[in-house]
């Protein structure tokens, strides 16, 4: 199979596009870049939205960048099964499509936080974490004002039965997230959205400590190949 063809999205105000596009390619995947006022998704495999602030957050963080055209493509694509990964304002779009359920408000102390941050993975069953061990505690950075993941009871209970609460926050919750929730999933674990940013720790000498000493986390990484994997196996199937 050729390299699978992975689009990152972006809308006036993301900052993380490029990142995000070294992340696919250090993978082994090809990042295809992607407009928020393309109307069609390029013939892409998958579809990573990047942090940043699209529309400089106005009204509400994602809330303007949920009716960009390219939202439209994204969002049929995601109902068809297509792996769609949502990163911090990613995230905070996916709310907004309702992709995801839950909302992301100000961070429960108010500032912008910026910090390395231990997650613990809870499903791996799904299209972006496929390459991880269940339970494991990966690092990687957090960096956001609005992260505060917030639901309704009944919704809560719902993505914990469903096994849809994919990392929790570990030792610490950054931001007053119900229940220590850092990232989540769809009923089919094609779409993830999450708080903390993998696609920087993804190359020793730029992302978080790691156990061969300072900078050496590449964490993220494993996202950026569980979906070529993800991509692989279905096209084997
Ligand atoms: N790093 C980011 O993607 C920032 C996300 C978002 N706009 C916030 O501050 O909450």
């Amino acid at each position: 199979m050729e390299s699978a063809r992975i689009g990152v999205v972006t809308f006036p105000g993301t900052l993380d596009d490029r990142d995000a596009a070294r992340a696919v390619r250090l993978a082994g995947g090809t990042a295809v870049p992607l407009w928020h006022a393309d109307a069609d998704l390029h013939q892409v495999d998958a579809v990573v939205l990047p942090g940043g602030f699209s529309y400089g957050d106005y009204l509400r963080a994602g809330a303007i960048s949920r009716f960009a055209p390219v939202m439209g493509g994204v969002v049929d694509a995601a109902r068809g099964g297509m792996p769609v990964l949502g990163i911090c304002n990613g995230f905070q779009i996916l709310a907004e499509t309702h992709l995801l359920p839950g909302a992301m408000i100000k961070n429960d102390h108010r500032a912008f936080l910026c910090r390395e941050q231990v997650l613990a993975v809870q499903n791996v069953d799904t299209a972006w974490t496929r390459d991880f061990a269940q339970g494991e505690r990966i690092t990687i950075p957090l960096k956001n004002q609005d992260g505060q993941f917030v639901a309704d009871e009944h919704t809560l209970d719902e993505l914990e039965a469903e096994g849809r609460v994919v990392f929790r926050y570990e030792g610490w919750n950054p931001n007053g997230s119900r229940r220590d929730i850092a990232g989540i999933c769809n009923a089919d674990g094609n779409v993830v959205g999450l708080m903390p940013h993998p696609e920087h720790a993804v190359e020793k000498g730029f992302g978080p400590d790691g156990p061969q000493g300072p900078r050496t986390g590449t964490d993220g990484l494993r996202f950026f190949t569980s979906v070529l994997s993800t991509l692989v196996r279905r096209s084997a199937a």
